[in-house]
């Protein structure tokens, strides 16, 4: 079938959300966010940077439908097939359950939303294969460093099959070599699916290195300062954190924030 250029387009950049002109006032008063505008497009990695308090949390919650704005519109793609999630989120905990091995937390979605045990079993193990930790579906949270038990959050938010992943500041808590590690097994993921990730950070490294574009904040009231693209291809490598090109993108966005 022949498209025209404007179908072609449309078919390649598919828009996964559409903030318009949102604001989010709290019951206290506190205005968290004031006039966004934001659109990312399916399979973009986007990231939100900004000071303490600059509503990257509270930005993130209403895309992820977690929770209201106060005026302005959402919208979400809703590709979701039966029995798959629309959106799943990771946040900086890893909230898993001590009483349940492994499998069996990666398994809880599908466990929630009715499905088969056989299939539950399946598919929790092809999303801990997706982490590497295959060989530790037995084990129990207790017995898995903190870096293995972010790798089990993220296979129990992958396990539905979500279109869309929202990440709370998930490897804050992690050491810097455990960290980098979970970079690049996130972005090989990433690259292997048509996910849309949303990833919150106060890095601007990490930022940087994950991300297609980063979304640069500024707190009282929470607004987008400025959408910084990074142009460099995937794979990304340990290369492209020494090059001048990373140096100049992190000077670039820490002067924006400051
Ligand atoms: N439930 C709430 N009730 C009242 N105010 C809130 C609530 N949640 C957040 N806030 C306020 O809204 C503003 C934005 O908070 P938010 O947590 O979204 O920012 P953030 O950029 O994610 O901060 P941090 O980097 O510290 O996590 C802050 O001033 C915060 O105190």
């Amino acid at each position: 079938m022949n498209m025209t250029v404007d179908e072609k387009t449309t078919v390649q950049a598919a828009e996964a959300i559409r903030i318009h002109d949102v604001t989010k006032r709290y019951e206290n008063g506190t205005v968290a966010l004031s006039s966004i505008h934001l659109t990312i497009e399916e399979g973009e990695f986007v990231t939100l940077v900004g000071p303490s308090g600059c509503g990257k949390s509270t930005l993130l919650r209403i895309m992820a439908g977690l929770d209201q704005a106060t005026s302005g519109q959402v919208h979400i793609q809703s590709h979701a097939a039966k029995g798959n999630e629309q959106a799943s989120f990771v946040f900086q905990e890893a909230n898993l359950m001590p009483w349940r091995t492994v499998l069996a937390n990666v398994a809880l979605p599908l466990e929630i939303s009715g499905a088969p045990v056989a299939e539950r079993k399946a598919r929790a193990l092809a999303a801990l294969e997706k982490v590497g930790l295959t060989a530790y579906a037995d084990s129990y949270p207790r017995q898995l460093s903190g870096g293995m038990k972010m790798r089990v959050s993220i296979a129990r938010a992958l396990v539905s099959e979500p279109k869309l992943l929202f990440m709370d500041e998930p490897f804050g808590a992690l050491d810097e070599m455990t960290r980098h590690r979970l970079h690049e097994e996130l972005l090989n993921i990433w690259m292997n699916s048509r996910l849309t990730i949303v990833f919150v950070t106060h890095s601007v490294f990490e930022a940087v290195y994950l991300s297609g574009r980063v979304v640069a904040m500024e707190a009282r009231p929470g607004k987008i300062k400025e959408i910084i693209p990074i142009e460099e291809s995937y794979p990304r490598t340990n290369a492209f954190m020494t090059s001048p090109a990373f140096g100049e993108k992190v000077r670039a966005i820490t002067n924006t924030l400051t």
